[in-house]
C-alpha cells in the first residue's frame, strides 16, 4: 500500500546519503479561500501522515514571514543570556502547566539509549501573550518585554492559521458537529497554548551525555513549525525514520494527540524526533514552533475511551517527557505505542 508521507527521496550531502520525507505540500492562501483540491490534499495528509508543508510564500503571508525572521534573531539573544539568568525562569518552578519559561538540556529522556535531551527550549504561554489573567504574568527575561507587539503579532497569526486548518478539516471530515474543533480552540480563552523557541547546540559541541528529542507525538492540536536546519525525522509506515527538510518560505504543521482525539481519531498524531543532522555540524539549529493546544476544559476520548480534559491530558503527557525510559516504554502515552521508544541506534 502507498501511503502518503511514505516515498522518500535521497539527498546527497558530501558523501553522506540522507533520507528525506517528501510531504504534501498545502498552499495556505489556496486552504483559506477554500479551494477543493486543496482541502482534498489536506484531508488526505491529515490522515495518510499527520505532517504537511504549508506554503506561506502568497504576498499575504510576507509579513508573518518577516516576524519569523525577527523571531529568530530575538531567539538567538535569548539564547546567548546565560544559564544562570535564563533557570531563574525555570519552566517547572513557575507553575504546574509547563507553558511559560526555560528548561535547559538534559531534563528530558533523549534520543539515545542513555542519554538525557540535547535541547533548551523557552515557552511563552498564549495566556501570557494575550494576558488573559494580567495577575499572572510570570516574569521573564526582559527581551521579550521588548518584543511584545512582535509577540503578539506572530501568536495570532499562527493561532489563525490552526483555526483555519480546523476549520477546513472539521468540513472535509463532516464531524457530526461542524463546529467542535473551533470551538475546542477559541482564541482568547485559557488553554494550554504557547510559543516555543528552541536551540539545539551543533553537532561539534554536544555534552556527550545528552542527544536531541525523544520520539513523541505531540501533546497538544497543530504544531506549526519554522526552522533553518535539518534534525527534525518522522516515522514512516514502513518503519523507517526521514529527515524532514526544512523549505524556506514554508511553516512544517504536524498534527498532535488532542486534535487526533477531538476528531474522533480519523487523523495521524504522527511520531516524530530530532536527531543531529549532516548539516548542523557547526551551527546550532534553532527552530520556533507554535503549539496550538486545546482548551483547558475542552473533552476528549483517548486511543481507549478514556475522556481528559485539554489540562488533563498535557499534565498527563508531560509527567511522561520527565519519567525514566523504564516507565516511559511501558505504556503508549508518549509515543502512541506501548514497547517502543524509536531511539537512535548506534550511539
Ligand atoms: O525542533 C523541532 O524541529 C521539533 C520540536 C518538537 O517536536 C517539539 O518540541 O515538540
Ligand atoms: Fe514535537
Amino acid at each position: 500500500m502507498t501511503q502518503q508521507g511514505s516515498i522518500t527521496s535521497t539527498l546527497s550531502n558530501g558523501n553522506r546519503d540522507i533520507n528525506s520525507v517528501d510531504l504534501k505540500v498545502i498552499p495556505f492562501a489556496r486552504l483559506e479561500e477554500g479551494d477543493e483540491a486543496t482541502i482534498a490534499a489536506l484531508l488526505e495528509a491529515g490522515t495518510q501522515s499527520g505532517f504537511f508543508y504549508l506554503d506561506l510564500q502568497h504576498k499575504t503571508s510576507q509579513s508573518l514571514l518577516n516576524a519569523v525572521d525577527d523571531v529568530y534573531q530575538l531567539s538567538k539573544s535569548l539564547f546567548d543570556l546565560t544559564q544562570n539568568e535564563l533557570i531563574t525562569h525555570d519552566l517547572d518552578v513557575i507553575g504546574p502547566s509547563k507553558i511559560d519559561g526555560y528548561k535547559p538540556a538534559g531534563r528530558n529522556t533523549g534520543v539515545a539509549r542513555g542519554k538525557q535531551d540535547g535541547f533548551e527550549i523557552y515557552l511563552v504561554s498564549t495566556n501570557s501573550t494575550l494576558k488573559l489573567d494580567p495577575l499572572d504574568q510570570p516574569p521573564r527575561p526582559k527581551i521579550f518585554d521588548l518584543h511584545e507587539a512582535l509577540l503578539s503579532f506572530i501568536v495570532e497569526q499562527l493561532h489563525r492559521i490552526g483555526e483555519i486548518v480546523l476549520e477546513r478539516f472539521s468540513s472535509a471530515l463532516q464531524l457530526p458537529d461542524p463546529q467542535s474543533l473551533q470551538n475546542a480552540h477559541r482564541y482568547g480563552r485559557p488553554s494550554t497554548s504557547a510559543l516555543g523557541l528552541l536551540k539545539y547546540p551543533p553537532a561539534s559541541d554536544i555534552d556527550i551525555g545528552k542527544l536531541g528529542q525523544i520520539a513523541h507525538t505531540d501533546v497538544g492540536s497543530i504544531t506549526v513549525l519554522f526552522s533553518r536546519l535539518g534534525g527534525l525525522q518522522v516515522l514512516q509506515p514502513d518503519g523507517e525514520w526521514a529527515f524532514v527538510e526544512p523549505k524556506p518560505g514554508h511553516a512544517v504543521i504536524n498534527i498532535g494527540d488532542s486534535l487526533r482525539f477531538l476528531a474522533g481519531k480519523k487523523l495521524l498524531s504522527s511520531l516524530h524526533r530530532v536527531v543531529p543532522h549532516p548539516d548542523a555540524q557547526t551551527s546550532a539549529r534553532f527552530s520556533i514552533a507554535y503549539f496550538m493546544r486545546p482548551e483547558y476544559e475542552a473533552e476528549f476520548e483517548d486511543e481507549e475511551g478514556k475522556v481528559w480534559t485539554g489540562i488533563g491530558w498535557h499534565t498527563r503527557k508531560f509527567a511522561v517527557f520527565r519519567a525514566s525510559m523504564e516507565t516511559q516504554i511501558k505504556d503508549s502515552i508518549l509515543t502512541g505505542r506501548t514497547g517502543y521508544l524509536g531511539l537512535l541506534e548506534n550511539f
